[in-house]
């Protein structure tokens, strides 16, 4: 299956299916066979579980640069590290990136690519659950030990091949963490789909549910990217939940707690502002947080900090202006709307949180 995401820079498309690698490179071959070197980026899990069969499936020569796993990858240290491996490759801007791994190893290499001599073509190729979010809509980016994703562009790549068969290999906390964003997704767009999600257990969907939720997913994120490419309206949307999980995931010392597991948490704030904001119940709240504990999702991390203690990264989100903290929250489920926040009403939901949890 093929999804378009067509933004003011740029066209591309997701070819999402299983077993298809192969095919899904086909529909590249042309700018492929346009480059004059092909850099594979990858981290060492990835490459250690996947190489064999990456390396029979991809019918070009390429060089490789594997990375430290997970969110590790995320800094300047490796950023310069890439740079300087392409550099000493003789890369030029006629070079051509892949990123095969997670959200983490995609979001690098999207911001060397976006850098490398001003901007060298990249491609997505995605191995996690989280990165039917990541891999799509340009979002680029490393993380500083003061903030998450402080560094980064808006840089999109030439298509996201996606084959889920990778999948079959993801740990059940990587499960997890990214289906948060697929409950995130129905959250902000769809009542309907959210209900038939908390009727089942998310971290154990058939193979055919996976694919389903996963293009549903892609689909709200390429109509979302689409209006509005660089964030500057309803793209602040697909940030639901990352105001407060973005905080506790930078405090928590990257890569401690997953990505998803920590907007998890910030999606249960979210909703309880949406009390006081929009037209969200308190058993509504409950009802989320009952069914993302059922699924395994854990809130103990919150009590590991104060409410000043993450603060100083709640003030650093990004949607922030002349010191105001935005939030994403829903007026009901599946409609979202942005709302200024005062520090004040912040340490008061956080206070609520903390009861509820
Ligand atoms: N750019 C965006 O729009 C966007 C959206 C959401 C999240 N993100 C970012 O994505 C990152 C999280 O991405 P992620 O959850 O994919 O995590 P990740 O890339 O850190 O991968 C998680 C772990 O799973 C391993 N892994 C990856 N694929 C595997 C496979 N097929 N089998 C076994 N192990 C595998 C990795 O080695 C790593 O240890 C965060 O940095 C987050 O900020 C970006
Ligand atoms: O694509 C977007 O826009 C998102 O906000 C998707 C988020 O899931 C993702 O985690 C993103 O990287 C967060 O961006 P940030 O601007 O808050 O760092
Ligand atoms: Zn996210």
């Amino acid at each position: 299956m093929r999804i378009p995401v067509q933004t003011p820079s740029h066209f591309y498309e997701v070819v999402i299916g299983s077993n298809h690698l192969q095919e899904a490179v086909k529909t590249l071959s042309e700018k492929i066979e346009d480059a004059d070197q092909l850099i594979v980026f990858t981290d060492e899990n990835v490459w250690r579980q996947h190489q064999a069969r990456f390396t029979a499936e991809f019918p070009y020569e390429f060089k490789v640069f594997v990375l430290p796993a997970g969110e590790a990858c995320k800094t300047f240290e490796n950023y310069f590290a890439s740079q300087t491996f392409l550099l000493e490759e003789k890369c030029t801007r006629k070079s051509m990136l892949f990123a095969f791994g997670g959200g983490a190893v995609g979001d690098l290499t999207g911001y060397v690519a976006a850098t490398f001599m001003r901007g060298i073509p990249f491609v997505q190729i995605p191995t996690t659950i989280l990165a039917h979010d990541s891999a799509v809509g340009g979002k680029t980016a490393i993380n500083h030990p003061l903030g998450k994703n402080m560094i980064g562009a808006f840089y999109q790549p030439q298509a996201v091949l996606y084959d889920i068969d990778f999948l079959k290999t993801l740990p059940e906390k990587e499960v997890r963490s990214g289906m948060a964003e697929a409950i995130k997704h129905a959250l902000i767009s769809d009542e309907q789909w959210y209900d038939d999600m908390v009727t089942k257990d998310v971290t154990n969907l058939t193979q055919t549910e996976l694919a389903e939720y996963l293009q549903k997913g892609i689909q709200v994120k390429a109509d979302i990217v689409a209006q509005d490419e660089q964030e500057h309206s309803v793209r602040k949307y697909l940030n639901f939940g990352h105001t407060y999980g973005h905080a506790i995931e930078a405090a928590s010392g990257f890569g401690k707690l997953a990505h998803g597991e920590a907007v998890m948490i910030g999606m249960v704030y979210a909703l309880l502002l949406g009390e006081k904001y929009g037209s969200i119940t308190r058993n509504q709240t409950v009802a989320f947080l009952q069914f993302a504990k059922n699924s395994g999702y854990q809130f103990e991390p919150v009590h590991q900090f104060t409410f000043d203690e993450l603060l100083p990264y709640l003030m650093k989100d990004k949607k922030a202006e002349y010191g105001i903290l935005q939030f994403v929250l829903l007026e009901k489920i599946g409609q979202p709307f942005v709302q200024k926040v005062t520090v004040e009403e912040c340490r008061e939901i956080d206070a609520i949180l903390r009861t509820i949890i």
